[in-house]
């Protein structure tokens, strides 16, 4: 189920659906034209019973008698018109709105997807991801053939029974009254429904998307679910799933199957009555025969929206309940957006960009207490900073601070001397780049992954040049040999190439844009030793004026910075060389004892003795050990 409460729940359908105007504005010339056209269709419709009328009453009287059937043309001309007319309006309509509804579906998908890439990691980890794609994907289609057929087909419904029924009242009288006393309970019948019914269709639509997501997980965990044998387990809760998305589909049918029957027998029980009724006020000389023809050809233009009212109505129901659904998504606010006055980024010093993490607490939105309190440190310009702390100590959460993936609940991210709250997310966006321990890889060819970051407006050749020095530091030259060398597409999430390969590529990603400052959030974790140390070397040259925070999980990580901070407890508790920290706090000791022990189980990554940071005062970092040694 989706984490929020519904937006427009409290909304009526007519309130729901208004929402709808703004992306439906540009296509309401030619909906508008589509529906005077089934309009007009409808009312040619009705037309014809009124000729039949005419015709019953007099030529066809007289012709029968004086065996002329010549009178009869012009009304037969008339009715063929019309019926040419009716055939025609029709046709117009469904040309009128073909497009317009493909454009507003378009439309709406587009401006959803762009939300969606501007909200807040934080919305993204609430979010399921088959709940997302359901709205986009299932709900945006649903609301197109609303639009283009539901909604015309309602307007025309109302507006055909409303006009037949006035001229079943001007034409048969009593008649028309016994037909119009059908419509109350079709009223109370479908106002129930439509209560009801509102309610199945929402969890209906919720629960396909809870079904997306499974078949997203499970397609996605498709090797853990293989290699530990629990396809079975996967399969029996998606059909757990399916189950219950099937009885409500039950439930939802049943219920539009009683709205239909009563809706068929309603109208077809009050002809019955006319049928009697009428007999005898022809009988009794009250209406001609003509006027009774006339009811009953009426009558029968009538009952058809009467039936498919039950269908519009339900397909209307369903299209309040998709519009509540987008509008979930796109009222829930953009929590890490441009500020309204945005301040010029700072001016970096000679060797690069200083960033300041000044008195910073963090706590996720679900937490009921902070996950980082009071952390203060500096990243000096030009330096590396590893950062160590034991696993789930919040070293990838104090990471995401820094390019504002998500946002402080208590002091300042600063770069230059400019809180990134009050730099425009572009800006923080040029200063700052990441790559992840998990690399997410996009459909699309090497060199589309790599340049993600860089300026489109750089001439070829300087992006020719990024590319191939980029991949050169990241040691992916295994790109070269792929069937297509860079132009070679890599599967969705890369999943064709190895972790380290896609590391690897994650890496040059990274670096390509030439950051000012780089997080890395453990990137070699996949890389075997020598591999590790070609990548470390390559990066010690090309990080002098970049300032970087490297997340280190295996002791050789650690031998990529100049100074080492530990994180315990939410704090910052020391920070200094790997030597000094080494002679000096206990709990670094502890955590490079633990990194090693693992760096031994998996023969990856273990920090040789005379690896050690050379001596260092943290104070002369910033003029000594920037590249120095790392
Ligand atoms: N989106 C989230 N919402 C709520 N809590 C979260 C979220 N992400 C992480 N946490 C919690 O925050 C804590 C720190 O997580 P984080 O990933 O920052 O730790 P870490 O030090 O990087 O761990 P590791 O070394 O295992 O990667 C964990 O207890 C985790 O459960």
């Amino acid at each position: 189920m989706p984490p929020d409460t519904p937006a427009g729940a409290d909304l009526s359908t007519l309130a729901s659906l208004r929402r709808l105007l703004p992306y439906v504005r540009t296509a309401l010339p030619r909906l508008t034209a589509g529906l005077l056209s089934a309009l007009g269709a409808s009312l040619a419709a009705l037309a014809i019973p009124r000729v039949l009328e005419r015709v019953v009453d007099g030529p066809l009287t007289g012709a029968v008698g004086d065996h002329d059937f010549s009178v009869l043309i012009w009304p037969v001309l008339i009715v063929l018109a019309l019926g040419v007319a009716e055939a025609a309006l029709i046709l117009l309509r469904r040309t009128l709105v073909m497009f317009p509804g493909t454009r507003v579906e378009s439309e709406m998908r587009m401006a959803m997807f762009r939300h969606l890439q501007d909200l807040q990691i934080a919305f993204h980890d609430r979010w399921p991801g088959g709940q997302l794609l359901s709205r986009i994907v299932g709900d945006l289609g649903l609301l197109r053939r609303w639009l283009v057929f539901g909604l015309l087909q309602l307007v025309v419904s109302f507006v055909t029974i409303i006009v037949g029924i006035g001229i079943l009242l001007t034409t048969a009288g009593w008649l028309g009254l016994i037909y119009l006393a059908g419509a109350v309970p079709v009223t109370v019948i479908a106002f129930r429904f439509s209560r009801r019914y509102r309610v199945v269709a929402r969890r209906s639509q919720d629960q396909l998307g809870d079904l997306a997501n499974s078949v997203e997980e499970s397609v996605h965990g498709i090797r853990v679910l293989k290699a530990f044998g629990r396809g079975r387990d996967a399969l029996s809760s998606f059909t757990g799933q399916a189950e219950q998305l099937r009885q409500t589909e039950i439930q939802k049918a049943t219920t539009q199957s009683w709205m239909v029957a009563a809706l068929q027998l309603i109208p077809e029980a009050t002809l019955a009555i006319s049928l009697v009724v009428g007999t005898l006020l022809v009988v009794d000389e009250q209406i001609t025969i003509g006027a009774l023809a006339a009811f009953f050809a009426t009558a029968a233009v009538i009952t058809g929206p009467v039936i498919e009212l039950g269908m519009t109505l339900s397909m209307t129901l369903h299209a309040r309940t998709a519009v509540d659904r987008f509008f979930e998504v796109m009222d829930t606010p953009n929590l890490v957006d441009d500020p309204t006055d945005p301040l010029e980024p700072g001016t970096p010093g000679p060797h690069g960009s200083h960033v300041h993490l000044d008195d910073v607490e963090f706590r996720y939105s679900d937490a009921t207490t902070p996950l980082l309190r009071h952390i203060d440190l500096e990243l000096p310009a030009g330096t590396t900073t590893a950062l160590v702390g034991l696993t789930g100590s919040g070293k990838s959460t104090l990471a995401m601070l820094v390019p504002r993936l998500y946002d402080v609940t208590g002091g300042a991210v600063e770069i230059d001397g400019v809180d990134v709250r009050r730099l425009r997310r572009a800006d923080v966006r040029d200063a700052v780049a990441v790559a992840f321990e998990d690399p997410t890889l996009f459909s699309a060819s090497v060199r589309e992954n790599v340049l993600l970051g860089v300026d489109d407006a750089l001439p070829a050749a300087e992006k020719e040049a990024i590319l191939h020095s980029s991949i050169d530091v990241a040691q992916a030259h295994f790109v070269y040999d792929l069937p297509e060398g860079v132009e070679t597409r890599i599967g969705e999430e890369g999943l064709s190439l190895s972790g380290g390969q896609r590391q690897r590529i994650a890496l040059a990603r990274a670096i390509a844009p030439r950051p000012r400052v780089l997080v890395l959030d453990d990137p070699l974790s996949a890389l075997d030793v020598a591999t590790e140390e070609a990548v470390s070397a390559r990066l010690r040259e090309v990080l002098t004026g970049t300032t970087s925070l490297v997340i280190a999980h295996r002791p050789s990580t650690v031998a990529l910075a100049d100074r080492v901070a530990v994180l315990q407890d939410g704090r910052i508790t020391a920070v200094g060389t790997h030597t000094d920290l080494l002679a000096t706090d206990p709990h670094y000791r502890y955590i490079i004892s633990t990194l090693e022990d693992d760096a031994a189980e998996h023969g990856v990554g273990r920090l040789a003795e005379d690896d050690a940071f050379p001596e260092c005062d943290p104070q002369d970092v910033d003029d000594e050990a920037r590249g120095a040694r790392l």
